[in-house]
């Protein structure tokens, strides 16, 4: 077996995001025919951003000898277990408003990933986003340990799968063995059909919490305030990855020193452009360029604005609406080549609005702690 150690690509000296979860083989499925196959798992999708944003990262994922994607890091192979599979089913989750939405089977899932998996060095953003129960308790509390802030898929915290099908469910959130870590989380994230096995009002009084919505872009909650954030139009052909690429565009936004709301618009940007590609987006590098210089050039008027109290960490620095506007510009640069393929039934985002509700709180100031405390020390005891 390969150990974690030696799988990692060779490092940057100082590791900024750590993201841990599973690759796995997707399999798209509509009316019985399979439509698409491709490399997933929330690390994939994430990593995809994160590289496409120039962040150096750390990867840890555990794959079989039977994995067939070529990917940027490389993974843990066990020999004696299979790369983790889901069959997503297009037509099987007709909800009762007719929102045509998939449904998950877990038909094959590679080893979890164990703390002694994870890398000696500290990080300072780690993601902890499995996918087929890769992540366990002690996983996430040594994530903890290792890293200055932790970002939290809910998907890795509440999936249970049929014994028989492996149709994915989802459990509360209190009911898992993850509910006494929100304290010492920095944000959870979850989709608006994960965000009901929670109870959101109690969550946030411990962590940030994030809600996507689909089309509709998303909302952050913290301890006393809220604040939706704009989406941005995409012509929808497959949602797959949207919910984790936004997760990757959000990260890289804070890394680089965005307020939450700017970061935020940053995830619902990568949303956006992964669900008009079918499976592992290929963003447009004139694009990627062009969000880049955006990011920067938003960076650099931040550090203008009033910003010596965590109390504005959570705030819409003014310009907001203006960075919404050029990241939405930017997606209008032609690209260098179309990847696009049509196969489901585009949607259209309605523009929302708005609730600037700004307060401190104590996540606030784990998260300016962790984007603006710079040095990465070592974990206690380890070189
Ligand atoms: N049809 C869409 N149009 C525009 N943006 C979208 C669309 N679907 C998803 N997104 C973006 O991706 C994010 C995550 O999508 P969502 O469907 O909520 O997550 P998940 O993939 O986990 O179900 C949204 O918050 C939004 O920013
Ligand atoms: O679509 P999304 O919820 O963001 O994330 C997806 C997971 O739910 C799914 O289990 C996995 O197979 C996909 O590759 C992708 O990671």
């Amino acid at each position: 077996m390969v150990t974690a150690a030696a799988a990692h690509k060779p490092q940057q000296q100082q590791t900024r995001v750590l993201i841990a979860g599973n690759y796995c083989h997707d399999v798209l499925i509509q009316d019985d025919t399979v439509k698409a196959e491709s490399l997933g798992g929330a690390a994939s999708f994430i990593s995809n951003v994160v590289n496409g944003m120039s962040i150096p990262c750390n990867l840890v994922s555990k794959v079989g000898e039977d994995f067939k994607y070529p990917v940027d890091y490389t993974p843990i192979v066990i020999p004696t277990s299979k790369t983790t599979v889901f069959h997503a089913y297009f037509d099987l989750g007709i909800h009762e408003n007719g929102h045509q939405d998939r449904v998950l089977k877990r038909v094959c899932a590679c080893d979890p990933i164990r703390p002694s998996d994870l890398p000696d060095v500290r990080s300072n953003f780690g993601m902890a986003v499995g996918v087929g129960g890769e992540i366990l308790p002690e996983t996430l509390e040594r994530m903890i340990e290792i890293c200055d802030a932790v970002f939290v898929d809910i998907q890795a915290l509440i999936r249970v799968f049929d014994s028989v099908d492996g149709t994915v469910k989802l459990v509360k959130l209190e009911e898992t063995g993850f509910y006494s870590m929100l304290p010492r989380i920095g944000v959870l994230k979850a989709s608006s059909e994960e965000a009901v096995f929670m109870d959101v009002e109690e969550v946030r009084k411990w962590c940030c919490v994030v809600v996507t919505n689909g089309k509709d872009g998303c909302k952050v909650y913290w301890k006393d305030g809220e604040l939706r954030i704009s989406p941005f139009s995409a012509n929808q052909e497959d949602p797959t990855g949207a919910g984790d690429s936004f997760l990757g565009g959000f990260v890289a936004g804070l890394v680089q020193g965005l307020a939450v709301p700017d970061a935020a618009l940053l995830g619902n940007l990568f949303g956006s452009l992964t669900v008009e590609q079918i499976g592992l987006p290929k963003f447009d590098s004139r694009l990627l360029q062009r969000v880049k210089d955006e990011v920067q050039r938003r960076k650099m008027q931040c550090l203008h604005c009033e910003r010596s109290d965590n109390e504005l960490y959570f705030l819409k620095p003014v310009g907001h609406e203006q960075f919404h506007a050029s990241l939405g510009s930017a997606k209008l640069i032609p690209p260098c080549s179309s990847q696009a393929r049509p196969w489901t039934p585009s949607n259209s985002p309605k523009e929302t609005e708005q609730t600037p509700i700004p307060h401190y709180t104590a996540q606030a100031k784990l998260l300016v702690n962790s984007v603006y405390e710079e040095p990465i020390q070592t974990v206690e005891g380890k070189p």
